[in-house]
């Protein structure tokens, strides 16, 4: 993208001016010229810029947000009214007591003047208790007399309850939906608010605390002075003042703007209402453009006190804005979004049934694939992410949770919504060694060496290069056994280790006996050496199982030397197991093996067998 206000390529000092004279020899360097997008033959003479605002000495794009906002849902009614099959009573009712129990205290229960559903939930909600005292329903009506009549009908002995009224006031709505100028559509307006408040001095009773919004839809393809002038005219009938709030909900009800317009437009509105104080100015973006998020944050730091959205970005056309997103984005950066999504899936599972669709593999903070890299270099730095977390928690004595969050590529920790990390690390052909070891690892409590972890990734790479798809933990288990731990059901080598025993002489030599099958032959196998790894290669050695090794003669002895050896506990406490890596060196080639034991010593001698089996296998 170019921007006009951005200098021009040649007027800036070259990005290149300290590179030595002689640095592009070799082939022709990409230039910005030899990458210029060509015309798309679109016909982009239909349609029309946005309008910017006039708005130089603007102060949102300095703040911060260190609050939430207060929250609407508006699952129940723009949510439930762009659904193929809006949901059943049944399924809004079990919508409603979701949205409470995350602790939304302003939602928006339906359009009960729209017909019987509608009209019957409210009722249903209001005469069987539903509604905690501490939550406020908000019902929507067009500005028609009837309609509105309807709508506070529906509310009687509703605890808390809102009336909010719209009525388009862009330009072209004037025009082809109302066949009026401005002055027809600001009475609109005047008129419904006035009927509001009527009919709730009509049919509500004490037993109701009453509220009013007004939303002038289409805001944001509105004139900033008409929408002020309609927000004026509104408040002249309802009076806001101290103690009586009114809700100024400003809409992009198709999104048509960049984010920064948006939050112009609730800059500009904000300092230019009057009794502001008296005014809870509220968002309500829509998707159209997929900016809905920053829309509404932007909106916030803005000015906006309140934001109207729908769970997963539920609503009309591309959706509302998500409320999930914010308040997680919120979240991600230490501020309490005051609803509790530490139960993610449940909440998913719960929506996908009202709503009857599928939350997407990538929608932020829940979708299936969220917390899962497939790539090496990402792999690599979870891991060691993760390692570093315990190795700081170990520190400072005190456990994971408590310490801040710093992990490459995941902003959140995906046991904060209840997810676990299972799914964190998953590998496929773009991974690496860092991805199969944390499986290994998370899975089986094994902690490869490095250099046995490059080993092992190769194997991993040349299944799924060869096969394609993903590699599941299971299978990068079996691959495991396969390769280093012959079991009984699939045996291979030549070595395999019945029992051992040590014992120390009084030159500090290990003497060993080890009774093994060795080519299928039950075999007592004795060696000594400076410890019980060199005492069993002794061992094999005399038993003559090193002869015609790879990198030897044909009939000599193969030269195998013991390059490394590693170990480490694989779980605390009583029954607890060790793990032993072995690296040899057969000839030029080198080979890990892996044994893992209640005992230390013989952990070790069967990584020693299991090296020695590969280093055969061949
Ligand atoms: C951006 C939004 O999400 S707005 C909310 C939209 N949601 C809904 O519409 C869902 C519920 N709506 C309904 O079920 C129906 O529209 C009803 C039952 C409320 C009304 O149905 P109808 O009486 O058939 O009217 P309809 O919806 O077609 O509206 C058309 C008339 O209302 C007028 N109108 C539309 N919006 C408004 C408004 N906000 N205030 C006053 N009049 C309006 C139109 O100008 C038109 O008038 P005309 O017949 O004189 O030309
Ligand atoms: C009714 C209004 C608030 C609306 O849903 C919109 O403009 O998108
Ligand atoms: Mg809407």
């Amino acid at each position: 993208m170019s921007a006009t206000a951005s200098p021009s390529p040649s007027s800036g000092p070259s990005r290149n001016a300290d590179a030595p004279a002689n640095r592009l020899h070799g082939p022709t360097p990409i230039t910005a010229a030899s990458v210029k997008q060509r015309p798309s033959g679109m016909p982009i003479h239909r349609y029309r810029p946005f309008e910017t605002v006039d708005l130089p000495d603007r102060t949102w794009p300095g703040r911060r947000i260190t609050a939430a906002p207060r929250w609407l849902s508006t699952d129940l009614r723009d949510g439930n009214q762009a659904l193929i099959d809006p949901m059943s009573p049944a399924r809004k009712r079990e919508m409603f007591d979701l949205l409470v129990r995350l602790g939304y205290k302003e939602i928006e229960v339906g359009f009960p003047a729209s017909g019987k559903t509608d009209f019957d939930f409210v009722r249903s909600i209001i005469e069987e208790g539903a509604i905690p005292e501490d939550v406020t329903v908000s019902v929507l009506t067009q500005a028609r007399e009837e309609l509105i009549e309807r709508t506070v009908e529906s509310l009687v002995g509703a605890p808390n309850a809102t009336v909010h009224l719209y009525n388009a006031t862009a330009p072209v709505f004037r025009r082809v939906v109302f066949r009026g100028g401005r002055d027809e559509v600001r009475q609109i307006a005047v008129d419904g608010t006035r009927l509001v408040m009527e009919y709730a001095e009509k049919l509500l009773d004490d037993r109701t605390t009453f509220g009013y919004q007004y939303s002038p839809e289409i805001f944001t393809d509105t004139e900033l002075d008409f929408a002020l002038e309609v927000c004026e005219a509104v408040m002249d009938v309802w009076q806001p003042e101290e103690g009586r709030e009114i809700i100024l909900n400003l809409p992009a009800t198709v999104e048509r703007s960049t984010p920064s317009t948006h939050a112009d437009r609730f800059e500009w509105m904000s300092r230019n209402l009057s009794r502001r104080e008296f005014v809870c100015l509220s968002a309500h973006p829509h998707n159209d453009r997929g900016t809905a998020v920053a829309a509404a944050e932007l909106a916030v730091m803005a000015g906006a006190d309140r934001v109207e959205g729908c769970l997963f970005g539920q609503g009309e056309r591309t959706g509302n804005v998500d409320l999930v997103t914010l308040g997680l984005n919120l979240f991600s950066q230490g501020v309490d979004p005051g609803i509790d999504f530490s139960r993610i899936d449940d909440i998913r599972r719960t929506w996908e049934y009202c709503n009857r669709m599928q939350v997407p593999p990538r929608h932020p903070y829940v979708g299936d694939l969220v917390y899962t890299s497939f790539s090496g270099s990402h792999q690599d730095a979870i891991k060691k992410g993760f390692e570093a977390l315990e190795e700081q928690a170990t520190r400072e004595g005190v456990s994971v949770d408590r310490l801040v969050w710093e992990m490459p590529y995941l902003p959140i920790d995906p046991k904060d919504v209840g997810r676990t990390y299972e799914a964190v690390i998953r590998v496929n052909s773009q991974s690496g060694k860092g991805g199969i070891s944390y499986v290994l690892k998370n899975e089986h409590q094994l902690d490869l060496p490095r250099r046995m972890q490059v080993e092992f990734s190769r194997i991993i790479q040349a299944r799924t290069d060869a096969e394609g798809g993903e590699v599941t933990p299971t299978q990068i288990w079996e691959a495991f056994r396969d390769e280093y731990l012959p079991v009984p059901e699939r045996p291979w080598g030549r070595v395999a280790l019945r029992s051992a025993q040590t014992s120390s002489s009084h030159e500090g030599r290990d003497e060993l006996t080890v009774e093994a099958v060795v080519d299928g032959v039950d075999t007592t196998l004795v060696g000594s050496g400076n410890g019980p790894i060199a005492a069993f290669f002794d061992a094999l050695r005399r038993a003559g199982v090193f002869e015609g090794a790879p990198g030897a003669d044909a009939g000599t002895v193969g030269e195998v030397r013991l390059l490394d050896y590693v170990e480490h506990t694989m779980s605390a406490g009583a029954g607890s197991r060790a793990a032993a890596y072995i690296e040899l060196a057969v000839g030029d080639r080198i080979h890990w093996g892996v044994g893992m034991d209640a005992n230390i010593v013989r952990a070790s001698l069967l990584a020693v067998a299991s090296a020695v089996n590969r280093a055969f296998r061949d």
